[in-house]
């Protein structure tokens, strides 16, 4: 039996996780045609390699369709409902460091935390004839920081799917969800982080499936993988 694992196919996460598994002695021989996304390790048939992009390899461990991957864990909470019933962590891989922020415009001087914001959103419709919205690719992961851990019920999502910092100044948005490394996107659009408005501290991570056909397989795998992060 083979086990499937994923890797994102471009993108900030990919070396990266190359340079991992070659770590474990797991040498991934890249396929010559660019677009072929399958791959095999050097000196082993066991495993099989597949490219996908970072958000696709979160879906498929929820379905089970892959084994073992090396996603974002952003994208983990964000893809799968359930996501621990569903899948297992099994190492966090010290790269892809990334926050899921909520960020408000620098000139709402009076909101630096949630619960000011909190007052914000319960006056916005009588303010504004309309609920605050916040751009986001990330619904799940707001709408549980929103109404399940903070209890603010008023506002709209408006799907981003790129540049979702752009969205306060051009008029599409009020605030924004999004992910942030050096901060310096967020700079620029004058855009600033709530104190208590991190949702998620993320990284990449080696992610396993629970609806694996065979777990002692993949837990050995992803042991071998986690010993080579542990020995540096
Ligand atoms: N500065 C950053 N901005 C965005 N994502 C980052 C950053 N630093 C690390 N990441 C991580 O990388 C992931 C995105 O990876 P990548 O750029 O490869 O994906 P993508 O091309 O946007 O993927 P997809 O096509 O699946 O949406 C994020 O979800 C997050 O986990
Ligand atoms: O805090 P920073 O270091 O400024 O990084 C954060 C930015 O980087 C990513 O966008 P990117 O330009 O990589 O494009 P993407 O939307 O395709 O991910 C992300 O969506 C943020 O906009």
């Amino acid at each position: 039996m083979t086990i499937t694992l994923a890797l994102p196919s471009k993108g900030r996460l990919k070396e990266q996780a190359l340079d991992v598994l070659e770590k474990a002695g797991l040498k991934v021989i890249l396929p010559k045609d660019q677009r072929n996304y399958r791959a095999q390790v050097e000196g082993d048939s066991r495993i099989d390699i597949l490219f996908l992009s970072a958000s696709e390899i979160a879906r498929e461990l929820g379905y089970g369709s892959v084994d073992l991957g090396v996603t974002g864990e952003d994208l983990i909470r964000e893809s799968l409902s359930s996501a621990d019933e569903r899948v297992q962590i099994e190492a966090r891989l010290g790269f892809g460091h990334a926050d899921v922020v909520v960020a408000v415009p620098e000139v709402w001087y009076d909101v630096s935390t949630m619960a000011d914001l909190d007052d914000v959103a319960a006056e916005y419709r009588q303010r504004h004839g309309r609920r605050m919205r916040i751009a986001t690719k990330y619904w799940r992961l707001t709408q549980q920081f929103f109404s399940q851990m903070h209890g603010i019920q008023v506002y709209r999502i408006v799907e981003s799917l790129g540049a979702t910092e752009g969205a306060p100044a051009s008029g599409s948005a009020d605030i924004i969800v999004d992910i942030t490394s050096t901060g310096s996107t967020l700079q620029a659009n004058h855009l600033k982080v709530l104190e208590d408005g991190i949702i998620l501290k993320s990284e990449a991570c080696l992610v396993s499936s629970r609806r694996s056909a065979d777990p002692a397989a993949v837990a050995a795998l992803a042991q071998r993988i986690q010993a080579a992060i542990a020995h540096g």
